[in-house]
């Protein structure tokens, strides 16, 4: 689609594997994700999207199979350690504190970039006043990126919903991931929300660089953002490829793109 730099892969998903009791989410799925890329995952209700995202992050730990981001292979890892990596995510379900602020929610994805102590960052002495000053800092220019100044002291709850899940962005953006992980970034938006959320991810993409992979159910949005998109059914992958490849398949077509709204 666009002219970008696509680089090597950064995460290589090989022959995952994952049962909740009698229910077999995932079989035997592999697939990659280059640096810079904008890769989707798509699929009918139920067809495993969300436990692979989770198996991504460390949420879920597979039955079978390995999972390499950057170099490192594990097949076990708890998502603090998945963070640290340089994984970050937003939830279909917003993970904010709906009481706290916008400017306060955004900050609490800095939490692992903090290295003063808790007692110097209450006393804000020191060394631990100049690390929050330059956190603060960090949190202020993903505000003015997303646009959402005039929201900073606003308490997250009182928001409308397309805000809120700007501001869920924002939070993902301020641990400075290598890798976005979005779940489902437009759902439940009206059509501007949508068309602002697609700008918002694609100039994250461009202007940082970050690789992204994102779960989402509207077609379009699909078909005009990503480089290469995975399509799941029943926990089995069925298509892999570019955006027209995909739309064109007729395993996909019957599975998935046929019989959506
Ligand atoms: N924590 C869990 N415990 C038991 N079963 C689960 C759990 N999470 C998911 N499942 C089951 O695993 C399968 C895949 O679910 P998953 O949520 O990954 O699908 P999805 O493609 O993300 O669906 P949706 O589009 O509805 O969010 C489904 O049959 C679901 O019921």
């Amino acid at each position: 689609m666009t002219s970008k730099k696509i680089g090597d892969v950064l995460l290589d998903v090989k022959n995952i594997s994952l049962r909740f009791g009698g229910v077999q989410a995932l079989t035997d799925i592999s697939f990659d994700v280059r640096e810079h890329e904008i890769r989707a995952i798509i699929g009918p209700n139920g067809a495993g999207k969300s436990s692979m995202l989770n198996c991504i992050n460390g949420v879920y730990t597979p039955r079978e199979g390995t999972i390499t981001f950057c170099g490192k292979t594990f097949s076990h890892m708890n998502p603090r350690q998945v963070a640290e990596m340089g994984v970050a995510r937003t939830f279909q379900n917003l993970a904010l504190f709906k009481g706290m602020s916008v400017i306060d929610n955004i900050m609490t994805g800095r939490n692992l970039k903090i290295k003063s102590n808790l007692l110097l960052q209450a006393l804000r002495w020191g060394p631990a006043g100049r690390e929050e000053i330059a956190h603060r800092a960090a949190v202020e220019r993903i505000i003015d990126f997303l646009e959402i100044q005039a929201y900073r002291k606003i308490p997250v709850g009182q928001l409308p919903y397309g805000l809120q899940k700007r501001v869920d962005l924002g939070r993902a953006l301020a641990m400075g991931p290598r890798m976005l992980l979005l779940d489902e970034p437009m759902a439940g938006m009206n059509v501007e929300e949508k068309q602002d959320m697609c700008r918002f991810i694609l100039d994250v993409n461009d202007e940082f660089g970050t690789t992204i992979v994102l779960i989402e159910h509207d077609m379009g949005v699909v078909m005009d953002i990503s480089d290469r998109v995975v399509v799941l059914d029943y926990g089995k992958k069925i298509g892999d490829g570019a955006p027209d490849e995909v739309q064109h398949s007729e395993e996909v077509i019957r599975a998935y793109l046929g019989t959506a709204a």
